[in-house]
């Protein structure tokens, strides 16, 4: 070996770090209480203590560039030094990478022999400590599970405010308090760990969850920030789902500011009061009282009472009220007034009118997003606008409401989910409809939400209600 070969060799150049080293230490402690404590280790590494910290970064780029610098995640390679005396002069020193070891001058590559003969380094022995708080989620939980449970660690988990709920699978319940704990210490912002109790797949009719706490206080309080709306509620007694997010941005971008929609499963208002803080005209609806409660503590909130309506009734019996409802709202004349901006000081100009916009005689959209059974709901648009078909006579410019139903399906590459939807809306609807142009009368269009399972996605299907479903005679 050629004296370059072995200085390369010992500089750890094209070497890969141990990084096993930087393990936590196993500790199968079991199902019982987290013992923190038992998470230290100590790492020994070498270190190049500079002697003027004026040189501290010319040498860390040196360094790094000879890949002689250590390279760990979460780890500064800048440290105090470990003489306490020095360290109190301000001494600091550069973590070296594992290959570099401090009596072993042929392990050391050119830049660090280059600052030793300068006199400007010093390579010195180093025990990094080690403790539970460097460690990461993962980290900690392989150390702790056995080997057999290491193939699908526990990682995903919804959160609602500070409230991180999981869905441990029946392998995992053992460890469940464990898992809680190190969730609870290793997140930010999250104070109580609570998983779902199985029901045995039956879901409540408001689509709550019965759960048990796990780790941190029994405080399901919560208070969440989306889509620039804020609102506080009961995470025990409504639905909330934070992975929606983007679903209900997409169908609030569709609503025109003076339009009217009905949200016939509005949960506490995730589509209603961002829509509503955009100038749309919403009428919200949940069976669930306490959804109605939070919803108009999120009106409040947000200050959209102007545009907001909530509305607790069964969602069947909603979608022709509120299309009287609107109605009437229209033929009353019941408007907002939108304050102008206030005019510069400096122009005398007149104070401008506040600008006033009319509730319309009609509905644009009715969103249902109660995927399990909506489609089922859709036999109650026959009828819904029975004898008013001037309302939406080709000179009105009026089109008959578009609905976006959400709903579940099948996870497939091919058309298979578009048919079985289309089939099950053709049924309930009881109006043939095809995938296609949502614009073209008995054609439906179909959104791919997010998977829930496996083998389930959730999709979002957009038609607009068919003339002579509208048109029906009521009964
Ligand atoms: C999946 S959640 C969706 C809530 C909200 N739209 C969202 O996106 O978060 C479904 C909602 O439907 C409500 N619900 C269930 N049955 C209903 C019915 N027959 N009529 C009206 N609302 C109903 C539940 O209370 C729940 O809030």
């Amino acid at each position: 070996m050629s004296q370059s070969e072995k200085e390369n060799q010992g500089s750890g150049e094209g070497k890969t770090q141990d990084m096993a080293i930087f393990s936590p230490p196993v500790v199968r402690s079991g199902a019982g209480a987290l013992n923190r404590a038992l998470f230290t280790k100590t790492v020994n590494l070498a270190a190049a203590a500079v002697n003027d910290n004026r040189l501290i970064s010319k040498y860390r780029k040196e360094l790094e560039h000879s890949k002689e610098l250590l390279r760990q995640d979460r780890l500064s390679p800048i440290v105090n030094h470990p003489d306490k005396a020095l360290a109190d002069q301000g001494k600091k020193c550069l973590l070296l990478s594992p290959n570099v070891k401090a009596p072993e001058p042929e392990t050391w590559g050119a830049a660090l022999k280059e600052g030793v003969q300068k006199k400007e380094l010093s390579v010195i022995p180093y025990e990094l400590q080690l403790n539970y708080d460097y460690w990461t989620y993962h980290d900690i939980i392989t150390s702790i599970l056995p080997e057999e449970l290491h193939d699908d660690i526990p990682s995903g988990f919804n959160t609602a405010g500070h409230v991180a709920h999981m869905n441990l699978r029946e392998r995992y319940i053992p460890y469940k308090k464990v898992i809680a704990e190190v969730i609870l210490d290793k997140t930010t912002n999250i104070r109580t760990v609570i998983n779902k109790v199985d029901n045995v797949g039956a879901e409540s009719e408001f689509r709550t969850f019965q759960y048990e706490v796990l780790a941190g206080p029994d405080d399901m309080q919560v208070q969440v920030t989306e889509n620039a709306c804020s609102f506080e509620f009961d995470y025990s007694k409504v639905y909330w789902n934070s992975k929606l997010e983007a679903e209900h941005r997409r169908l609030i971008n569709m609503f025109e500011p003076g339009e009217v929609v009905c949200d016939v499963m509005a949960g506490i208002g995730p589509f209603a009061v961002p829509a509503g803080k955009k100038g749309v005209f919403v009428w919200a609806n949940d069976m669930n009282p306490e959804s109605n409660k939070y919803m108009q503590v999120a009106i409040n909130r947000n200050k959209v009472s102007q545009y907001v309506r909530p509305i607790c009734e069964d969602g069947r019996t909603f979608i022709h009220h509120a299309a009287d409802s609107v109605l009437e709202a229209h033929k009353n004349g019941e408007h907002v007034l939108i304050a102008p901006k206030p005019p510069s000081r400096a122009k005398k100009a007149p104070k401008p009118e506040p600008k006033r916009v009319d509730i319309p005689p009609t509905i644009s959209h009715f969103v249902m997003n109660l995927p399990a059974t909506a489609i089922e709901f859709l036999g109650c648009y026959r009828g819904v606008y029975a004898g008013h078909e001037d309302l939406f006579s080709a000179e009105s410019g009026r089109k008959l409401p578009l609905v976006h139903v959400h709903c579940f399906s099948f996870k497939a590459d091919d058309e298979t989910p578009l048919n079985d939807i289309c089939e099950r809306i053709t049924k309930y609807l009881g109006f043939p409809v095809k995938p296609g142009n949502p614009d073209v009368e008995g054609e439906v269009a179909v959104h791919d939400v997010r998977d829930v399972a496996p083998a389930k996605r959730m999709f979002c299907a957009s038609f607009r209600i068919p003339r002579e479903v509208a048109f029906a005679e009521r009964v």
